[in-house]
């Protein structure tokens, strides 16, 4: 027996052990996601696993496998946190963009500590997402909405005309996009770079200045995936570090968006429309007749009611041609006098009036 033989023998006898020990640590994850269940509290709880990981480091004997470690206990918490999620009687299903690993999927999973047991479930596209929450496929949706550095994610917008649903929540995430590649890839041998279109448009200073070919994909996660499935080796996905982490990519360049400070926001939508008492931002999409002064008129009624506007958006109306559609957000709660006679007053008077939603305000530090 050659020493490969004898390394992979060894091997071997070491995997037997972890399943058995991988099954045991699973059915604990699994009687924890029951008493979780029982006592409503929810599936991930990061304090516990920082301190897992914390834990596991020290452990080591060799420090230089610390990095490994992290990774490994990070996958198998992530794995862990799924199986008490799929195992749950109630969980609550989560339409969202991407794949694991995506910023979106990192915006559920900050939405989800304040839920019990939530299921994420991953659409390619963001209409997608909508047709999911429409069949009843989900509970809710979660879905890129603006971002600091590029504005509108304009899809979306169209997509809230379309359908009929409701904002219920907005969640805020930093985004930092890093180029990755294959492992032993090295940088200057990557020619061309994938990602969604956003995130292209977030690095386009870094992607100018080294002369790479941009290719938009439908996910920053899914490109990361695309690029870990790949042959060639001078290919780079543009990504979040999650992805690097799960697609098993090397960062060749970290935090390559211009914007140091790139904040992603992203909206809860629902069915339904729930009242919320916290809830102090209103949205809407109105649209109005081309003559003079409807606009200022439309904002004279918010200012009437003593209702601070807080943003307007013109969006081309695709009904009419070189129309536009003007979505609106205002302070206070639904069942505020003031708010309700502005909504009346709005409605009677725009030629389209959509409510989307009452919902607490966030801001980039919640
Ligand atoms: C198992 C638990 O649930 C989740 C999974 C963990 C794990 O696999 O170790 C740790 C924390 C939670 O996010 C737990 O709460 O202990």
């Amino acid at each position: 027996m050659d020493k490969l033989d004898e390394y992979r023998q060894n091997i071997d006898k070491i995997d037997k052990e972890m399943v058995r020990l991988f099954e045991e640590r699973m059915k604990n994850a699994q009687n924890i996601g029951k008493y979780k269940e029982e006592h409503g509290l929810p599936v991930l709880n990061a304090g516990r696993e920082k301190a897992v990981i914390e834990k596991a480091a020290a452990n080591l004997k060799d420090k230089n496998l610390a990095p490994y470690t992290e990774d490994f206990f990070e996958n198998m918490m992530r794995i862990s946190r799924k199986y008490q999620a799929d195992n749950a009687g109630h969980a609550v299903k989560i339409a969202y963009f991407g794949i694991e690993g995506s910023f979106t999927y990192e915006a559920v999973l900050k939405y989800s500590e304040n839920l019990l047991s939530v299921k994420p479930v991953g659409c390619a596209t963001t209409e997608d997402v909508f047709r999911l929450l429409l069949n009843d496929g989900a509970d809710l949706a979660v879905i890129p909405f603006e971002n600091s550095t590029t504005g509108a994610v304009v899809d979306v917008y169209d997509l809230l005309c379309k359908y009929d649903f409701y904002i219920k929540d907005e969640i805020f995430l930093k985004v930092s996009q890093h180029l990755m590649a294959k492992k032993g890839v090295k940088k200057d041998e990557i020619k061309t770079v994938y990602s969604h279109p956003q995130a292209i448009s977030q690095c386009k200073k870094f992607i100018d200045f080294n002369g790479y070919n941009a290719i938009p994909y439908l996910n920053t996660a899914l490109s990361a995936k695309f690029v870990s499935e790949s042959e060639k080796t001078d290919i780079a996905a543009l990504a979040g570090e999650s992805a690097a982490k799960i697609y098993n990519l090397d960062i060749l360049a970290a935090n390559v968006n211009t914007d140091l400070d790139n904040y992603t926001k992203f909206i809860v939508l629902s069915k339904k429309f729930d009242k919320n008492e916290n809830a102090d931002n209103n949205s809407a999409v109105v649209s109005l007749d081309d003559k003079t002064g409807m606009l200022y008129k439309l904002i004279k009624i918010f200012k009437d009611e003593g209702i601070n506007l807080t943003k307007i958006e013109s969006r081309p109306d695709h009904k009419n041609p070189f129309e536009y559609m003007f979505f609106i957000d205002f302070d206070g709660n639904i069942d505020d006098e003031n708010v309700k006679n502005a909504v009346d007053k709005a409605k009677e008077f725009a030629k389209a009036f959509k409510y989307l939603g009452n919902y607490k305000r966030r801001s980039v530090h919640s």
